[in-house]
C-alpha cells in the first residue's frame, strides 16, 4: 500500500516544524494587545480601538509601496512598548503565537532603542523582553507546543548608536540574546556607517545579519557582506539584480551572486512584507521562485506579522501555491533556516535530527 500524503493546507503546514529567523517584536503584536497596552500606558495616538479594525489599519498602512512608509507604522507599536510590563506581556505572547504557528525555533529582533522613550534603560528593556520569551515558552510547553527563543538586537541605521548596541548584544549573549542587526530606512544609510560595531562583534566572535538588499539594490549587499562581514542577508531579495537570464532558460551568475550562493550565505526572505514595500510585485512574480531553483541558501519568514497579517505556515502555503511547492521543498526551507540559526552547532543539529526530520517524517 503506498503511503497517503497529506495536502498543504494551512491546517497541515501548521502541524510540521517550522524555524523562523526574521521576525520584529514590535511587528508582531495581538491588535488587542496594541489597544489595551495603549489604554494602560495612556498612547492616545492609535487610528482606532476596534481590534478587526486597527488589524485593517495596519495591514493597509503597510501596503504602501515604500518601505519609508511602512516603516511608520511601527510608531503605534512602539508607542505602547514603553513599560517593562508591557515588554513582558508581547515577548510572551509572541512566543506563544509562534508555537501556537509550529514555530519550533525562532529568533525575534528589535531595537531596545525605540523601547527607552520612556526612561527605561536599554538593559531593563532586554531583561524585560527575555523575560517575556521565557514565560512564553513555558505557557507554549503547558500546551504541549515547544518552542526555543532567540534574540536578536538590531539598531536604527539612521540613529548613531549601533557600538552601544552592539555592546548590550554581547553582555547578553548568555541570557539569550544570540545576534545582531541593523534596521531601518535602507536608502541613504549604508552599512557601512557602522563599521566600528561589525568590527567589535567580529572581535568578540558575535554573529550578526544585516537588512539589505530589501528597498536598496546590490551595492547595499555587497557593503553589508565584504565590508561588514554580515553572516546572513536580511531579505537580500536584490541579488536577484546581479542574475542574467538567457532566453533557452539559463541563468548566469554575476560575481556577487556568485559569492553568496557559493559561501550559502542565508538569504531571509519575507515575501509579504516585501510586496508591501514594492521590494516585489506580488508573491507570483518573488525572486524567491528563482533564487529557490538555483539553490541559495533560502529562508522564509514573516518580517512583521501585524503589517502583513501573516504567519510562517501563510507564507508558505502562499508560496505552495504560487510555485507549487510541496512538503520536500518546506522540509528545504526549514532546515537551512536551522542550519543558519546564531546558535550553537550542535544545538541545530540536534534541533534538525530529533524535531525537524521526524515532524515531515511523521506525515506519511
Ligand atoms: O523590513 C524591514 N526593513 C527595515 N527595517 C524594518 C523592517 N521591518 C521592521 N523594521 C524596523 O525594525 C525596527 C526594529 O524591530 C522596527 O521598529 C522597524 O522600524
Ligand atoms: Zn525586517
Amino acid at each position: 500500500m503506498s503511503a497517503v500524503i497529506p495536502p498543504l493546507t494551512l491546517d497541515s503546514i501548521r502541524s510540521v516544524p517550522k524555524v523562523l529567523l526574521h521576525d520584529h517584536l514590535d511587528g508582531g503584536l495581538r491588535p488587542e494587545t496594541v489597544i489595551e497596552l495603549a489604554e494602560a500606558v495612556g498612547y492616545d495616538a492609535l487610528p482606532s480601538t476596534d481590534v478587526e479594525e486597527l488589524g485593517h489599519w495596519f495591514r493597509d498602512a503597510a501596503d504602501s509601496g515604500s518601505l519609508e512608509s511602512y516603516l511608520e507604522t511601527f510608531a503605534h507599536t512602539c508607542g505602547v512598548m514603553q513599560t517593562e510590563e508591557a515588554l513582558v506581556r508581547v515577548a510572551a505572547e509572541c512566543a506563544e503565537d509562534l508555537a501556537a504557528d509550529g514555530v519550533v525555533y525562532a529568533e525575534v529582533r528589535y531595537a531596545p532603542e525605540l523601547f527607552a522613550e520612556r526612561g527605561l534603560s536599554l538593559d531593563a528593556v532586554v531583561q524585560a523582553v527575555q523575560t517575556g520569551f521565557a514565560e512564553g515558552e513555558r505557557r507554549a510547553a503547558d500546551q504541549g507546543k515547544n518552542i526555543r527563543m532567540g534574540t536578536l538586537l538590531c539598531a536604527m541605521r539612521q540613529h548613531a548608536r549601533a557600538q552601544e548596541i552592539a555592546e548590550v548584544a554581547v553582555r547578553y549573549r548568555d541570557a539569550g540574546v544570540v545576534g545582531f542587526d541593523i534596521a531601518g530606512p535602507e536608502a541613504g544609510f549604508p552599512p557601512t556607517r557602522n563599521l566600528d560595531a561589525f568590527e567589535y562583534l567580529r572581535t568578540n566572535n558575535a554573529h550578526f545579519t544585516i537588512h539589505a538588499g530589501e528597498a536598496f539594490g546590490l551595492a547595499s549587499i555587497w557593503e553589508a557582506i565584504q565590508h561588514c562581514g554580515a553572516e546572513r542577508l536580511g531579505h537580500g531579495v536584490r541579488i536577484v539584480d546581479d542574475l542574467k537570464s538567457a532566453p533557452d532558460g539559463s541563468v548566469e551568475l554575476g560575481r556577487l551572486a556568485a559569492y553568496v550562493r557559493d559561501r550559502r550565505i542565508p538569504l531571509e526572505i519575507c515575501p509579504s512584507s516585501n510586496v508591501q514595500t514594492g521590494a516585489a510585485t506580488s508573491i507570483a512574480d518573488h525572486p524567491i521562485g528563482l533564487l529557490t531553483q538555483l539553490r541559495f541558501r533560502v529562508t522564509v519568514n514573516t518580517d512583521n506579522r501585524l503589517m502583513s497579517g501573516c504567519t510562517v505556515s501563510s507564507e508558505f502555503a502562499a508560496l505552495a501555491e504560487a510555485f507549487g511547492y510541496g512538503w520536500a521543498d518546506l522540509q528545504w526551507f526549514t532546515i537551512n533556516a536551522m542550519k543558519s540559526a546564531f546558535i550553537d552547532f550542535d544545538q541545530r543539529l540536534d534541533l534538525i535530527n530529533n524535531v525537524i526530520k521526524p515532524g515531515y517524517a511523521a506525515l506519511v
